[in-house]
């Protein structure tokens, strides 16, 4: 297929995408359900590229939410357009496969609570270390009058304690890349992992996993779901080995 034809063809697509107003299900409710099926949760992340460089720019949005829907809870979307190339668009679209959907920004406004509910997303991520205390409690209650779920993030275990506290109904996602020198740590998570399970409702290991051993690890460890941006942008057929047995 020549350019010409493939863009008219991604153009029709974008164009009706554009007026759609899909609106997807519940992340939560997936999680579960996975999990008493005993299957750890995958959350696939649309990620173009990030602050380190390029992921991966040339797959389009509608061929990597389709080839995944069938083996995820749910996806994850970038919209933040300066670091990581994402787009408000990309929601909708992921949002019309009938999948949960996580807005994923740095959100600091009830403005972008209101666009992920308008754009058909069912969870917006809170980064808890991004805002202090005041803020954070606004829009994690905003949020929740919107109906959306919130996915509070955390890069280390005394917040990830702190977060489970202030924050008993949110889904807790424990990142293992550090959010100031952006190192990554599978050890840090599954610590953190271990010193929170049992508190938190739902513990969501995010980043860093890039095959069948990470997510086993990271099951063992006591997480409910993983989610995967670069690893799966490079290989999306790479979803059928992280579903992975859970253990009790
Ligand atoms: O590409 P990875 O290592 O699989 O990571 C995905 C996701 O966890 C990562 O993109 C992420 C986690 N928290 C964030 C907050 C903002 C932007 C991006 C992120």
């Amino acid at each position: 297929m020549g350019f010409l034809e493939d863009i008219v063809r991604l153009t029709r697509m974008r164009v009706e995408a554009e007026s759609s107003k899909a609106c997807a299900g519940d992340l939560r409710g997936e999680i579960i359900r996975a999990n008493s099926d005993g299957r750890l949760g995958v959350i696939a992340e649309y990620k173009r590229m990030s602050p380190t460089g390029a992921v991966n720019l040339g797959v389009d949005p509608w061929s990597y939410f389709n080839s995944l829907r069938d083996r995820v809870v749910g996806f994850s979307v970038l919209t933040e357009p300066i670091f990581f190339a994402g787009n408000y668009l990309f929601v909708k679209i992921a949002a019309a496969t009938g999948r949960p959907v996580l807005f994923k920004d740095f959100v600091v406004d009830r403005r972008q609570v209101d666009a992920a509910g308008e754009l058909g997303a069912s969870a917006v991520l809170i980064i808890y270390k991004a805002l202090g205390p005041a803020e954070r409690g606004d829009l994690v209650d905003y949020a929740g009058k919107k109906g959306l779920q919130v996915l509070l993030e955390v890069d280390n275990a005394a917040d990830a304690l702190a977060a489970v506290d202030e924050f008993p109904n949110a889904l807790l996602g424990i990142n293992s890349r550090n959010l100031d020198d952006l190192s990554v740590s599978l050890d840090g998570v599954v610590d953190a992992i271990r010193q929170v399970r049992g508190r938190a409702d739902l513990i969501i290991a995010e980043s860093g996993v890039s095959g069948r051993g990470d997510a086993e690890r990271l099951a063992s460890a006591g997480a409910n779901a993983v989610l995967v941006g670069t690893a799966l942008m490079r290989n999306p057929s790479l979803a059928g080995e992280l579903g992975v047995r859970i253990h009790g």
